[in-house]
C-alpha cells in the first residue's frame, strides 16, 4: 500500500518558526530559527517541508529573503504557502526551487488567475481548502471566501492537481484530525488530498494513513512535533 507522506511544517513570523492555534494571530508560540527548525526536520528523515510565510499570509509584511534561505537549503520536497497570490509572488516562491506552491487567499478572490497558474504550472500549484465548517477562510484565515464543495468542484473543473485540506478549528490545537472532513473532500475529488490540522499522536497519524486508499496522500504535522508529542523518526516509521 502506498505510504503517508509526512509534511512537517516550519511557519515563520517575523523572523521566527512558530505555531499558531486556529492560525489566530498573537497566539505564537516561537520555536526559534526557521532553518535550524528545517533543517532539524530534514535529518530526522522528512522528505517533504511545509514552509509557511505566515506574515505575508496575514498581510503584516513578509518573509520573503529568509524562506528563500530555507528552502534553498533543503535537500528535501518543500510546499511553499502564505502570500502567494500574483504573478510576482508566485515567481518569487517558485524562483526558490520550491517543488510546489500552496495557493489560498488567491483561490478565492482571483479564480480566474488561479486557474491560469494551474494551466501553466500543473502539479507545481496546489490549492489550500482552509475551512471552519464547509466556508473557506482567506486573508490569513480572517474571512469568509465561500463554499468547499462549491469551490472544490470549480478547482478539479480547472485541473488543479492536489489539495491541503485545514480545518481551522482543529489547527494548532491537538485535539486530532477531522477525519470525516476528510472523507469528505476525497469523496468528491479524485485528486491528492494532504491533511492539515489538529494531529496530537501516532494514532492519529494511523488514521490519516488509514484514508490514503480513499485519496490521502500526506498529513501536515507541526504542533506535535514542536510540543514533542512524538518525535518525527517515530512519525515516519508509524505510518511506513
Ligand atoms: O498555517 C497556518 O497556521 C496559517 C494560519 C493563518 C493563515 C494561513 C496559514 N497558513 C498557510 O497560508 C496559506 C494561505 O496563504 P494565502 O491565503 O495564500 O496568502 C494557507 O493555505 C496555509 O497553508
Amino acid at each position: 500500500m502506498t505510504k503517508l507522506e509526512l509534511l512537517p511544517a516550519v511557519d515563520v513570523r517575523d523572523g521566527q518558526a512558530v505555531r499558531l492555534v486556529h492560525g489566530e494571530s498573537g497566539t505564537e508560540t516561537s520555536y526559534g530559527s526557521p532553518l535550524e527548525a528545517a533543517l532539524a526536520w530534514q535529518r530526522a528523515g522528512a522528505e517533504w517541508l511545509h514552509l509557511v510565510d505566515l506574515d505575508a499570509a496575514f498581510g503584516t509584511g513578509d518573509n520573503r529573503e529568509l524562506i528563500a534561505e530555507v528552502t534553498k537549503a533543503m535537500d528535501i520536497k518543500v510546499e511553499l504557502s502564505g502570500g502567494i497570490r500574483d504573478d510576482a509572488s508566485l515567481a518569487a516562491a517558485l524562483a526558490t526551487g520550491c517543488t510546489r506552491v500552496n495557493l489560498g487567499t488567491a483561490a478565492l478572490e482571483t479564480p480566474e488567475w488561479v486557474a491560469k497558474v494551474i494551466a501553466e504550472h500543473g502539479d507545481k500549484i496546489a490549492v489550500g481548502l482552509d475551512v471552519r465548517g464547509t466556508t473557506l477562510r482567506g486573508r490569513g484565515w480572517t474571512r469568509d471566501g465561500g463554499d468547499l464543495y462549491e469551490t472544490l468542484a470549480r478547482l478539479d473543473s480547472e485541473g488543479c492537481a492536489r489539495y491541503v485540506v485545514t480545518d481551522i478549528a482543529k489547527d494548532g490545537t491537538l485535539q486530532g484530525p477531522n477525519l470525516d472532513l476528510l472523507r469528505n473532500v476525497c469523496a468528491r475529488t479524485d485528486r491528492p488530498v494532504v491533511a492539515s490540522g489538529g494531529v496530537s499522536s501516532l494514532d492519529d497519524l494511523r488514521a490519516i494513513a488509514g484514508l490514503v486508499p480513499q485519496g490521502v496522500e500526506g498529513a501536515i504535522v507541526g504542533k506535535a512535533l514542536y510540543a514533542k508529542a512524538f518525535t518525527l523518526e517515530e512519525a515516519l516509521a508509524a505510518v511506513s
